[in-house]
Formats: C-alpha cells, structure tokens, sequence
C-alpha cells in the first residue's frame, strides 16, 4: 500500500498508536500486516526504542560473515549499482541483506538527507531481524515470498514510520536466499520502483542459477579430466583437418611424444602413417581394431577404438582415438583369466635324488631363456616343472600360456600358434587375431606334447624359434616375439625321429634344455611323501586329521603308477571320500588295489559277463550297498551302475541284493 496522502497518513498514525495503547487493531489494515503486528508484540519488540546494535555482528564476526556470502554479494553489488544509478533522484538507500534481514551490502549517495538519517545505522553486519525491528518489507517479503512494500505507521517500530520500505527476495531454487531492499522517504517513492525492483530481484536469482549449472559444469569438467588423465589408455584427438586437439598422459606415452604436439597436423605429431586419416575420410568409426605399424623406433603394436566426434547438427567436428599398447592387452587378459603361473619348486614335492636334480634343473632353465624340453611319461608332473620355470625365472611377471597340441584338431593348431591376418579366411575377426606366441610375449609359452604336432607344422615352429619371429597365417609381416619355449612329451622322440615323425632339426632346437622327468615308480619314498601331501590338502580343507595306513602305503609302493603322480592324486582322493573313519585302509581303495579281486579274477577263467557281475558285486558289498561309492571303487558312472544293477538283477524291491558271488 503506498501512502501518498497526509490524511492516509494520518489515518495510519492513529491506527498504530490505538494498537499499541490498548492492542486493538483497524478493520482497514491487511491481514499480513495485523498478523505481522500480532507477531512482533509477541517477541516482546520495543515499538519506540530500536537496538540494533543487540543483533548484530563484531568486526571479526563481519569478516567472516561477508566471506561466506561473496558470491552472493559478487553478483547483487552490480544490481544494486544500477537500482541506485537509476533511481538517483529519489535519495535511496539500497541494500542487500541474507536470509536472517543482515546487511550485507549497501548503496547510498554520500552526504544525502538519508545518509544524514541513517548514518551508520544501516552498514554491512547490522541485522534488522524480526525481534528487534518488527514488521518490515523484509518481514513481510519472508512471510509471503513475494515483493512487499511496507510505509509509514505500517512498520511497528516508529523510527521508521517516515519511510518507505520495499523488499523483494532472492532465490537459490525454492529456497529464499537474501533480499535487495529499498528505503527511502515517503514523500520521494517513484510508482516505478517496485517493477524495477522485482526484475532485478529476479535477474539476481538467475544468475544464481547460471552460476550453479556452470559450476556443476566445471566440476564435471574436473571429474572428466582427472579420468581422461588418470586412465591407463592412450587418448588423442584431431579436427576435421587432422590437427591435434588433445592427448592425454597414457597417449603421450604410449606414442612416445610430449605435449608439443597438440596443434600439429596428426602426420607431423607422430612418426608412423597415422590410421585416424582414414576415419576422417570414411567419417566411419570402429571398436577394438588391432594395428601393427612401423616407426622409425619400431614396430608400435596397439589396439584401437576411433570414434567420429559430432556437434549438436550430428556434423563431423573431429576423430577421438582410444588405444592402448598390445603388450598391456595381453598382461591384463592374462592377469584376469589367472594364465599366470602360480607354482613354484616348493609346489614340487619329493627328496628323492631324481628330483632334487630336477629342483636343480629348474633354477638353472629359470636363470637362461633357452629352450626347455621336459621329457616323462604321463602324469610325470612336467607341467608343474614348467610352471616353476616361469616363476623361477626372469619371466615370472609376464604371461605364462599353455597350449595342448593333442587336444587341438590338426587344422587349427597353426592358426592357434601362430594367429590369423584379418580377412585370411571368412570368419577372421576385424584386425586379426594373435596366436599363442604373441600372448605369450614377454614371458613363457608351454608347448604340451608337442610330438601331437604335424609335420608341416613342426617345421613352421623351426623357422619361428630360429628367427624369435611369426607370420600369422596369411599375413606377410614378421612379427617379433620375446618368448621362452618349453615343449614336454610323453613319448620317446628318438623313436619318432628314427621314424620320420618327429623333426631331427627342431629336436636340437628344443632340447638345448633336456630334463628328464622319471615315473613315480622310480622315485621311492616320493610316493608317500606325496601321498601324504596330497591328503593333506584335503585335510586341510575339511577340517579332517585322516592318515594313511602302513598297509595301503606299502601296497603304494609296489604299484606300478602308470598314471604317475595323477593317479596317486586320483586314488588318494578317491579313498579319503570312502573312509569314514581316519585311518584310510585297503579296503578304502579302488578295486583294482584289491588283492582279494585280483586273486578270484585269477583262479578260474570267467567269462567276461561273470567277471562284471562279480566286480559290480563286490564293489557293492564293499560299498555296504552304496551306490555311488560302488561307482567310485568300478571307476564308472552312478548312472551306469544301475544300469548293471538292472541288467544282471541285482536289485530287489529297488535296492540292491545282497547275493553271494557265483
Ligand atoms: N612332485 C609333485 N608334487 C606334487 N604334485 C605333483 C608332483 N608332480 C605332479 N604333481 C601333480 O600331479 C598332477 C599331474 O601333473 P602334471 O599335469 O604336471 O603332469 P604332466 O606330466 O604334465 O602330465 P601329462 O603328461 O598328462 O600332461 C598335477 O595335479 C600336479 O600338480
């Protein structure tokens, strides 16, 4: 309500001091403003005397105080500038105060009726809250959010029923953050003041806004550079003219290059035929493309995702690069898919001189890079000397692969070793596909019966050990490799020479390291001490203390082992699953152990339908009718057991009948 009569104000007087004589207020004054009034008596404010030094803040207390609200004062100081310019005629004062009515900035003209007035009573850090002031512009403006005047004998305290209060808030999203506010004389107020003062109210609370997106900008900006930074891929980008726009620390090392870079054309940053030409040109990206290129400091081997970079048109505005070096490809697969070799000669049990000379072999392979050739019968234990190789060795932090050349079809064991060139045949993947020595680059490749290998092929791995480089399959370029070579058989290589199925030339290529492994037979008291390390293990993970017994050790040690160390391994664990008690006795064995078997198979000829029905028998009554431990001691399926069960009568009411052998 703006008062611009002296009856108005006349009428107001009168109001006010009727209300504070006897409390009774004027049906003519608004709602807010009785509420307001109602409020004020209630806080106990003094309408004559006004302390506003009670609230408000020490010089030490300002500082910190204007320090917390800078941006805020930063952004208002030129509004209220303006409001001030605008308005010159009208001796305002113009103010800025935070959410608590503390002044926190103010605009008056100097030696003007208002600053005679007010004279250092508004200045930053004096606060005209609501319980030493009353009603005010800024009181109302909180209560209903919006612009508010407040003139005369509306304001509760009378040192300022000669003014004109108008207030407006400032908004930091739903929340009131501060108010700009003018006071002037009542005589001076322009109509136009409370349009003007709304707008800038609003134009300040933009600002804000702005100021908060931008700075969720720049932190995501942060957060994105310090990720770009912080990865292990090489990143690098190029305008649509090939300039370099960008390169992040990974890039720079991988390409070996420094920052100067950036700004140069993509042909003159790099000393290889740069890849991201094409992409350009093509404006066609791809993921996960393997490139092998020459430079004058070699060959640079990576893997690479180009990406077309676009505005907000979807027009072509640059190329983004992403690669990373092949040799770090391999470790991380190697690293996730565990192919590193974890064992070590401590893995290697046995005190026999057999392996104590092995144990010394080892150290002596894992000191030199040449080739090993492990030579034993199956289950020897020669893929466990490789792997102590490695880890012996100077190679124990690269990459330890193992290839089976019996369990490989013919036709693909070349491919499998040596890679595919992209497009060599239908289904190659894009870029190629490396073969197990390049994985295998920079630490050992096991070569597992390597006698399973076909001629044509035995003589490819001649060439590739001789020269330390493979073509991939229908590719011209060499590719280097840094690769140890151990090969293991299981049969006798001079044989297969004398025969021509076996190289003579790559025997000597292979055997510069000859070790051989001997069958368990032959290593004695090994045999118990690795059975008894194997149920240790079991032990271990069962929480059981089961022992082997003298008899079954002895019964050990005459057996021929023709599986070797996996057959021990296999009958140890096959025994302590049958024993229920600790001690692990004949009778826990699988039934070829069995003497009493053994010597009834012997003493008549049966046929071979009788023999099986003997041996299911048998197998059954050592097993007390149980099916699956049965199962184990035959060596064949549950599912086939009953099956015979079936087949020969054997069951009863669905459970096994206990008859006596015929
Ligand atoms: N001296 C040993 N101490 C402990 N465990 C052993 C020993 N020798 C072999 N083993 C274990 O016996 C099993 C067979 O060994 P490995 O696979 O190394 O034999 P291999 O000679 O490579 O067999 P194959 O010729 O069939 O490939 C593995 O579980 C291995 O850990």
């Amino acid at each position: 309500m703006m008062l611009s009569t002296v009856m108005e104000y006349d009428r107001m007087k009168k109001t006010w001091l009727n209300f504070h004589a006897s409390g009774i207020v004027d049906d003519n004054l608004s709602e807010k403003i009785v509420d307001s009034w109602l409020k004020s008596r209630e806080m106990g404010v003094d309408p004559i005397e006004v302390d506003l030094e009670r609230n408000s803040y020490t010089d030490e207390q300002l500082e910190v105080f204007l320090n917390k609200n800078e941006s805020i004062i930063k952004i208002a100081e030129p509004v209220l500038e303006e409001l001030f310019c605008q308005f010159s005629n009208e001796n305002l004062i113009v103010t800025l105060v935070d959410e608590k009515f503390c002044v926190l900035s103010v605009q008056q003209a100097k030696e003007s009726s208002m600053e005679t007035i007010f004279k250092d009573l508004i200045k930053p850090g004096i606060c005209f809250g609501e319980n030493i002031v009353g009603t005010t512009a800024f009181s109302l403006c909180k209560k209903t959010g919006q612009i508010e005047v407040v003139s005369g004998y509306e304001h509760y305290c009378k040192e300022y029923s000669n003014l004109i209060c108008v207030a407006a808030p400032i908004y930091d999203e739903d929340k009131i953050i501060a108010y700009i506010g003018t006071v002037s004389v009542l005589k001076n107020t322009s109509e136009n003041l409370k349009i003007v003062l709304s707008i800038m109210s609003k134009m300040i609370s933009n600002s804000i806004k702005r100021l908060k997106v931008e700075g969720e900008l720049v932190k995501k900006t942060y957060l994105h550079s310090l990720i770009v930074d912080a990865t292990s891929e090489g990143m690098l980008t190029v305008d649509n003219n090939g300039i370099i726009t960008f390169i992040n620390p990974a890039g720079m090392r991988i390409l070996n290059v420094d920052r100067s870079v950036i700004g140069k054309h993509i042909t003159e940053g790099v000393d290889f035929e740069p890849t991201i030409l094409h992409v350009l040109e093509t404006q066609e990206g791809y993921t996960d493309r393997e490139f092998r290129l020459e430079s004058k400091s070699g060959i640079i081997h990576f893997v690479k995702t180009a990406i077309p970079m676009r505005d907000d048109k979807g027009e072509m505005i640059g190329v983004l690069d992403i690669f990373r070096s092949i040799n770090e490809v391999k470790y991380m697969i190697n690293k996730m898919t565990g192919a590193q070799a974890k064992y070590t000669i401590e893995n290697i049990v046995g005190e026999s001189s057999e392996i104590q000379e092995i144990k010394k072999m080892i150290k002596l392979a894992g000191m030199n890079e040449s080739v090993v050739l492990l030579q034993g019968e199956i289950g020897t234990g020669k893929e466990l000397i490789a792997r102590a190789i490695h880890t012996y060795g100077l190679r124990s932090e690269g990459p330890f692969i193992d290839i089976n050349c019996t369990a490989l079809p013919r036709n693909s064991i070349e491919g499998e070793l040596f890679g595919y060139e992209e497009g060599s045949f239908t289904g190659t993947s894009k870029g190629g596909y490396p073969g197990k020595f390049e994985m295998a680059n920079g630490g050992t490749l096991l070569l597992d019966e390597i006698t399973d290998m076909p001629l044509d092929i035995q003589s490819k791995l001649l060439r590739v050990l001789r020269r330390k480089s493979v073509v991939r399959i229908g590719g011209f370029k060499e590719i280097p490799i840094d690769v140890r070579t151990i090969v293991t058989t299981n049969k006798d290589l001079q044989q297969m020479i004398k025969e021509k199925n076996f190289i003579e030339d790559l025997y000597y290529q292979i055997s510069v390291i000859d070790i051989k492994v001997p069958p368990l037979r032959e290593r004695g008291y090994d045999i118990e001490l690795i059975a008894n390390h194997m149920l240790e293990q079991y032990n271990l993970v069962n929480g059981t203390q089961k022992i082997i017994s003298e008899e079954v050790l002895k019964i050990f040690q005459t057996w021929d082992w023709q599986g070797n160390v996996r057959e021990l391994e296999s009958s140890i664990e096959c025994a302590y699953y049958l024993c229920e008690g600790n001690i692990i006795e004949v009778e826990h064995l699988q039934n070829k152990f069995n003497k009493d078997v053994m010597d009834s198979m012997d003493c008549s000829m049966l046929t071979i339908r009788q023999a099986e029905i003997n041996a299911v028998k048998r197998a059954l009554d050592y097993a007390n009718g149980n099916v699956s431990k049965a199962a184990k001691l035959l060596d064949i399926g549950r599912n086939t057991l009953y099956q015979k069960i079936r087949n020969y009568g054997l069951e009863y009411d669905g459970i096994y009948k206990n008859n006596k052998i015929c």
